[in-house]
């Protein structure tokens, strides 16, 4: 199933509650939260706290995508706080086995993220662990950015690898999505679609239900 997972990294942070009604009650079946800790990407977010308290507000799939070094010492805190999905970054974790196993074992799902520049080959070992991979389609840590075009072969590529290996596997794409190239990523084999800046730049809900015709 195509879904759309609006960011909130480009919501009004003062607002996030009514923000992530809007887009809940306009259709988005994820949220897509971005956690930076300042040393894995240069900016920093929020934390668990914030996702607990904004778990009050929509029973849509809050999507967490942790930005952060070594994330296994958080990942409890995000399940506890509500998260459905916690995604880790191969190249923040030393050992990614043991960290999706650890998602896991808290009950909630776990994925992989990739940067644009690291090979899919990485997620050869845990893509029968875990539920979805996240192809970044720009260098995290910034929302508004342009897409990488390079990243969507990547998808297409990997989308292949799993139809061989006989696996089923949300591929999420996160980064300068836009209702310009939604197409492409989707034909590529994205079925998880990001979107910030596209989603909270004007009229929010009527962003959602523009791509929502697109899915
Ligand atoms: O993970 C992210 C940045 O690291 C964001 O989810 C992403 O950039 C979304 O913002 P936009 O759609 O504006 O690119
Ligand atoms: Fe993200």
């Amino acid at each position: 199933m195509n879904c759309l997972s609006p960011s909130i990294l480009s919501a009004d942070y003062g607002k996030l509650a009514e923000e992530i009604e809007r887009i809940d009650e306009a259709g988005a079946q994820y949220i897509h939260i971005d956690v930076m800790d300042g040393m894995f990407v240069p900016n920093i977010t929020l934390g668990a706290p914030v996702v607990k308290s904004l778990r009050k507000y929509t029973d849509r799939i809050l999507d967490v995508h942790l930005m952060i070094e070594e994330p296994d010492r958080y990942v409890e805190d995000f399940a506890k706080a509500g998260a459905d999905i916690i995604t880790v970054h191969a190249e923040a974790c030393r050992h990614l086995d043991r960290t999706v196993a650890h998602i896991k074992e808290l009950g909630t799902m776990a994925g992989v993220a990739i940067n644009p520049a690291t090979p899919i080959e990485v997620l050869r070992h845990v893509i029968d662990q875990v539920d979805m991979v996240l192809i970044m389609t720009v260098n995290p840590g910034y929302g508004g950015q342009k897409l990488i075009p390079y990243t969507l072969e990547k998808v297409t590529e990997l989308r292949r690898i799993l139809g061989e290996r006989g696996i089923k596997l949300d591929i999420e794409v996160d980064g300068g999505i836009t209702l310009d190239n939604v197409d492409q990523a989707l034909i590529a084999g994205a079925n998880i679609i990001v979107a910030g800046s596209a989603v909270f730049s004007g009229d929010a809900a009527a962003n959602v239900e523009a791509f929502l015709t697109h899915m």
